[in-house]
């Protein structure tokens, strides 16, 4: 079996690549970081590491990698014969493979009557979905209708924690021990070749808001409060009863939601809320706090961990202020090194709290969410 990922990063070693290359899959990682690609190619291995105290380690062989901008016609061929397609490349970074995606697809719906599933592993809601959209847009309608039949675009949610790597080997990858991969069943197409790790379930909104606003909401309370109060680590950040109090609270809040909208029941929502802070102060994990506050922009989206549980409880007549406080701290979060947190301190700066808010999250100016917003950030500064 032959599985293409896109992405050869943290996720896509730590998580993805491992997973797959144990259910017996031949890794193709297709990447732009030639440093990585080359790596893959020389070793033909890598090993994964568990953040705990024996650290156990795993190696990841069956391996190649190609380079997506200089061996198109490779990664074109390996679609054309692949048995799964995965992606880890960051939401904001679909549209830009979907064209070399559509292109492998347009070979293989030519070459190949063998269905295939595509996976995009990314945090967002509908993730698949937008690279489905994405990858539509390269397609002519025979083409169109011929993907339709035979290729899947299941939607997933992906849970492990893999912090930025500080390894003597650059493929190796330390991770937390824990991980969920939950697949939509619903909309896979033929049967994906097994994958003992993949867990297949019919009410995948429901997993993938309880991890999003849960895992997500939590990780980005921690890193906006903890970068605000100097804090190097989220590990460091929840060790601050203060910005564990905050932490607590918007989880709070998005519980009531999660347990109302999804049914979940509460006391054992409580027990996947404490299981999560457990996974957040790993003492063999150090997660950056800039690394989880990456690209405040996109995490101030309309269908993202900050803003739409507050949409969702505002519609309910609920005001969350631990959620508020958290967009505040998201709007101040002013990393020099960070190309959206520099760009969105540029926003307000030139138009004003109100006005960037609405633009990065789609939110119209009046809403009630920017007015709460702009309330409590006018008490910050
Ligand atoms: N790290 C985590 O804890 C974690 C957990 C769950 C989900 N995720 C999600 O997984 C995705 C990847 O995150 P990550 O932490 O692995 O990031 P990462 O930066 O470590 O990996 C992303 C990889 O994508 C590659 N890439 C970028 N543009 C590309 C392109 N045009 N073509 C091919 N490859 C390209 C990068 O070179 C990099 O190797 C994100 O959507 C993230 O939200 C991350
Ligand atoms: O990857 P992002 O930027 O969407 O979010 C940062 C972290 O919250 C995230 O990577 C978590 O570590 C991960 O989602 C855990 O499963």
């Amino acid at each position: 079996m032959i599985a293409v990922h896109f992405g050869a990063g943290n996720i896509g070693r730590g998580f993805i690549g491992k997973i797959l290359a144990e259910s017996d899959y031949e890794m193709t990682f297709v990447d732009v970081n030639a440093e990585i690609i080359d790596g893959i190619n020389e070793h033909k291995m890598y090993q994964v590491f568990y953040a705990e105290e024996d650290r156990r380690s795993f190696t990841v062989s069956n391996i190649r990698g190609l380079h997506s901008q200089h061996q198109e016609e490779e990664v074109v061929q390996a679609i054309a014969q692949a048995d799964l397609l995965t992606t880890a490349v960051g939401a904001h970074i679909l549209p830009h493979i979907a064209p070399l995606i559509a292109k492998g697809l347009k070979k293989r719906l030519v070459e190949n009557n063998h269905p295939l599933n595509v996976i995009a592993c990314e945090n967002a809601i509908g993730g698949t979905d937008q690279l489905k959209q994405a990858v539509l847009k390269h397609l002519d309608p025979v083409e169109v209708n011929d993907l339709n039949r035979l290729i899947g675009f299941p939607n997933a949610a992906v849970d492990r924690i893999v912090p930025n790597q500080n390894q003597e080997n650059i493929l190796d990858v330390l991770v937390e021990p824990f991980f969920e991969w939950v697949v939509d069943k619903r909309a896979v197409k033929g049967t994906i070749p097994p994958v003992e790790d993949i867990h297949f379930v019919e009410d995948l909104d429901a997993f993938i808001e309880r991890k999003l606003f849960t895992v997500n909401t939590g990780h980005a309370l921690a890193a906006y409060s903890g970068y605000q109060a100097g804090k190097p680590t989220v590990q460091e950040s929840l060790l601050d009863p203060v910005i564990k109090e905050k932490v607590l609270q918007g989880l709070k809040e998005t519980g009531q939601l999660l347990c109302e909208k999804h049914g979940f029941d509460p006391i054992q929502h409580q027990g996947y809320i404490e299981k999560i802070l457990e996974r957040f102060t790993n003492p063999y994990l150090t997660d950056e706090v800039t690394r989880v506050a990456r690209q405040p922009i996109k995490k101030l989206g309309l269908n993202e961990r900050l803003i739409s549980p507050v949409k969702q409880l505002m519609t309910r007549k609920i005001v969350p202020y631990g959620l508020l406080t958290g967009i505040v701290a998201a709007l101040q979060y002013d990393f020099s090194e960070d190309a959206e947190a520099v760009e969105l301190q540029k926003k307000i700066k030139q138009h004003g709290v109100k006005v960037a808010l609405s633009e990065v999250s789609g939110l119209a100016e009046d809403d009630e969410i920017i007015d709460q917003v702009f309330a409590l950030y006018s008490e910050t500064v």
